[in-house]
């Protein structure tokens, strides 16, 4: 059964499994509202600067499915939170998209986005920016929320600490066949440990010869999810993420490294950069694609 938001994951020792559920607790005090105004709003969220973090996350996930490499019937969003921006490019692609949350606070703030509902966060200039990327008028941004609309086939309970994050049935047999994930795994996890633990078992989710695309925090320690709601992170840096990667059987595609500028720093987090991951699980027997 998916896991309940006080669960400690599946974690073998018992100390383990105390952080994992202190971790759990921290986050009954997470406010969809004020994390998306801390961090989707400008500075971070600037479209009308180069420089800004948000235009950056979405470039990087424009290329990854431009290059055409990326492709299938279904892609899974691991730890969607209350945001859409991380599935505007995959939505184009893919004919079914899965969102996943611990929370049904952010769960039920993605279904009030996709029912149209009134009062819900305004991804209008996202919508048109990533159509601006694809060339096309951003008068499309209906168009591709319609896409999105349509395509978005469930907003589903997750677990990362758990070995089968999703409730069984949920992705094809054979896995989905890209998984993408942002800001979550560092952000849920106790210690490094079970930040790799994490990944392996969200790597379980994707199949053979899938793609896994990761944006993530780099030396940041903590984050505000609430007006006083403070999250601890692992504080991961390239050398500590490579590894994890290793460790998860991922073959590792691109790397990309933002780091923040002095006033992208607005003091919700204590974040040096930000790191974009493509990465492929490998076929059975090591093949190519
Ligand atoms: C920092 S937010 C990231 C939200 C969004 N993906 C983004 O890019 O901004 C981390 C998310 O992980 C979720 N989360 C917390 N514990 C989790 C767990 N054990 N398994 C999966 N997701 C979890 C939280 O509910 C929250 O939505
Ligand atoms: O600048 N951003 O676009 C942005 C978006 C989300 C998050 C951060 C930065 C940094 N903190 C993480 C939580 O660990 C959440």
């Amino acid at each position: 059964a998916p896991a309940k938001e006080r669960d400690g994951g599946d974690a073998e020792e018992p100390a383990a499994r105390n952080s994992i559920a202190a971790m759990a607790r921290c986050y009954q005090g997470f406010d969809p509202a004020v994390y998306l105004q801390y961090n989707y709003t400008a500075p971070r969220a600037d479209f009308g600067r180069a420089d800004s973090i948000v235009p950056w996350k979405l470039a990087c996930l424009h290329e990854a499915f431009a290059e055409g490499d990326v492709k299938g019937e279904t892609l899974v969003d691991v730890g969607s939170g209350p945001t859409l921006y991380q599935v505007l490019s995959g939505c184009e692609v893919f004919g079914r998209v899965v969102l996943t949350d611990f929370l049904e606070v952010n769960r039920r703030e993605l279904r009030r986005w996709l029912a149209a509902e009134e009062g819900g966060f305004d991804w209008t200039p996202y919508l048109q920016h990533v159509c601006r990327l694809e060339g096309r008028g951003p008068s499309a941004w209906r168009e591709k929320a319609a896409r999105l609309r349509s395509v978005v086939s469930e907003v589903l309970p997750i677990d990362v600490h758990r070995p089968c994050p999703l409730a069984p049935g949920s992705l094809p047999a054979s896995g989905a066949d890209c998984l993408v994930s942002s800001f979550c795994l560092e952000s849920v996890s106790p210690d490094l440990g079970s930040f790799t633990q994490a990944l392996r078992h969200v790597t379980s989710l994707v199949r053979p010869g899938g793609h896994v695309l990761l944006i993530g925090a780099l030396g940041e320690t903590y984050y505000m999810a609430g007006r006083d709601v403070r999250v601890p992170v692992v504080p991961l840096d390239e050398a500590t993420l490579c590894g994890s990667l290793k460790a998860s059987g991922l073959e590792l595609l691109r790397l990309c490294i933002y780091t923040l500028p002095a006033d992208m720093r607005v003091g919700v987090d204590d974040v040096s950069g930000i790191f974009f991951i493509k990465a492929r699980k490998p076929q059975l027997g090591g093949g190519g694609d």
